[in-house]
């Protein structure tokens, strides 16, 4: 159960993303449609394959023309002509054989291709014979790809909430599409609080640390098919802030804050938050997760008078990651239309085992950044039983830093694959205990 003063992640997500509503569906070229989700329905405006062609290079003739034909029996035929692709043919007298290519038409005339193994001519660039010698009998339809046999014009091709990748793209390509009604990527504006912060690899004054924020929600953004529409820094005073907030809702749609959300005397979103103006509505929450605690949401009025969504997350760079995974990339799946955001978008996918035992918070579910490590020996002692239609071999994960889940702990986020998610009836894992997993697109992997 969550403290009493907080509220259950579900709660918060679903506060948070009450009024988010997928963008609208723009006509969109297919080259910059990848990673988008298609708004509609697209029926095939062409036959796949448009034309029937040969499926081998070879000799293109009537199936009549070489029954009998064998190795040692060969039919031969006069070659009455060359058929490249990407040229229509001739029609094929009867009687005798063209040469063609894969992918070429088929000629008028003909119903069969014989390869050019299966003749007694030579493979590859070689002059036109003036006749082929057919050494194996082909039946009607040998090697042929029928026009519209793939599908047929009107056919039904793919279906609207399709995400559109590379596959999806070229078959809407191959039916004809060049465009498609597709939902925008969405555009998210980052805004950084903290009088401390300094452009990365600046000398530091005492007091201050590099920006590392900015960099992993711009990382973040994009790694979830978002578009970045700029990041600012942010005085620590609501004015400022105020100012930063409304320059960054015009070109976005949504605007992701990081730090000044809890109980600092100087946090800029806090004293927002008591007075935000006409321009702007913010409410902050104590989220039973950890990290990830202080919270914020609503939305600021961009000079083009849309109200542009608004997510506050917390400074601390792990509890920002923890808080982007469990409420950025849901808002972002949602804003993009993709089916079944936003509930799909932060539950665990799969499980794994904790190689090590590590404590936690009771009342607060417990994101930690893990890495998968070979099983421990001994084994533990207790190897509770994994959860229904989980496999029941499960990979073993440890914290990433012996410290475990403490949100100051950027230095070694690059070895998280994966946040382990321990429920908030438990303080903390122990070793063996079966854990949520949540896959972190930016994992470190081997190359
Ligand atoms: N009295 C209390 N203090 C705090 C509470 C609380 O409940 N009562 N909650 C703690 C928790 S939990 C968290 S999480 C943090 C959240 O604080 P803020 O969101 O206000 O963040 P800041 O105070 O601005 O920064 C926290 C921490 O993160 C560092 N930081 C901030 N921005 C960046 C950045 N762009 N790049 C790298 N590091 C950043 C900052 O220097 C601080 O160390 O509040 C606790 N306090
Ligand atoms: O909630 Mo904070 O994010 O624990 O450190």
């Amino acid at each position: 159960m969550p403290s009493p003063a907080m509220i259950t992640p579900e709660r918060y997500v679903d506060e948070a993303l009450a009024a988010l509503r997928p963008l609208g569906a723009v006509p969109t070229r297919l080259e910059d449609a990848h990673g988008l989700v298609l708004a509609e329905d697209v029926t095939a405006a062409l036959p796949v394959p448009p034309w029937t062609n040969s499926a081998m290079d070879g000799y293109a003739l009537r199936a009549e023309d070489a029954v009998g034909a064998a190795e040692r029996a060969p039919v031969i035929l006069p070659v009455a002509g060359d058929i490249p692709a990407g040229s229509p043919p001739a029609p094929l007298p009867p009687g005798t054989a063209m040469r063609i290519m894969t992918g070429a038409m088929l000629p008028e005339g003909a119903d069969a291709v014989v390869r050019v193994e299966d003749t007694d001519q030579s493979p590859g660039p070689r002059p036109l014979p003036r006749e082929v010698a057919i050494h194996a009998a082909p039946a009607v339809g040998l090697h042929v790809r029928r026009a519209g046999e793939g599908c047929a014009a009107g056919d039904p091709v793919m279906g609207a909430g399709t995400l559109l990748g590379a596959t999806a793209i070229s078959a809407l390509a191959s039916v004809g599409r060049d465009e498609v009604l597709a939902r925008p990527r969405p555009r998210v504006a980052i805004v950084s609080t903290g009088a401390e912060l300094v452009e990365p690899g600046q000398g530091l004054a005492p007091g201050t640390i590099p920006d590392s924020n900015s960099l992993l929600l711009a990382g973040l953004i994009r790694e979830h098919g978002a578009a970045l529409a700029g990041a600012r820094r942010s005085a620590d005073s609501a004015e400022d802030l105020a100012r930063a907030l409304l320059e960054a809702a015009g070109g976005a749609d949504l605007v992701v804050t990081s730090g000044g959300v809890s109980a600092g005397a100087f946090d800029p979103l806090t004293m927002l938050a008591a007075g935000t103006g006409a321009r702007m509505r913010l409410s902050l929450s104590k989220v039973a997760m950890q990290p990830g605690k202080p919270q914020g949401h609503g939305a600021v009025l961009a000079d083009d008078g849309r109200e542009v969504p608004l997510l506050c997350l917390p400074g601390n760079p792990v509890s920002a990651l923890v808080s982007f995974a469990l409420i950025v990339a849901p808002a972002l799946a949602l804003l993009a239309g993709r089916p079944g955001a936003p509930a799909t978008a932060a539950a665990p996918t799969s499980h794994a085992r904790a190689a090590v035992a590590w404590t936690g918070p009771v009342g607060r579910r417990q994101y930690v950044p893990v890495r998968v490590v070979g099983a421990p020996d001994p084994l533990p002692e207790s190897l509770p039983a994994p959860p229904d239609g989980t496999g029941p071999i499960l990979p073993w994960v440890e914290p990433i830093h012996r410290l475990g889940s403490g949100s100051h702990l950027v230095s070694s986020l690059g070895t998280a694959v994966a946040l382990a998610v321990v429920d908030e009836d438990s303080a903390g894992a122990r070793g063996g205990d079966v854990v949520g997993l949540i896959p972190l697109p930016s994992s470190a992997r081997p190359c």
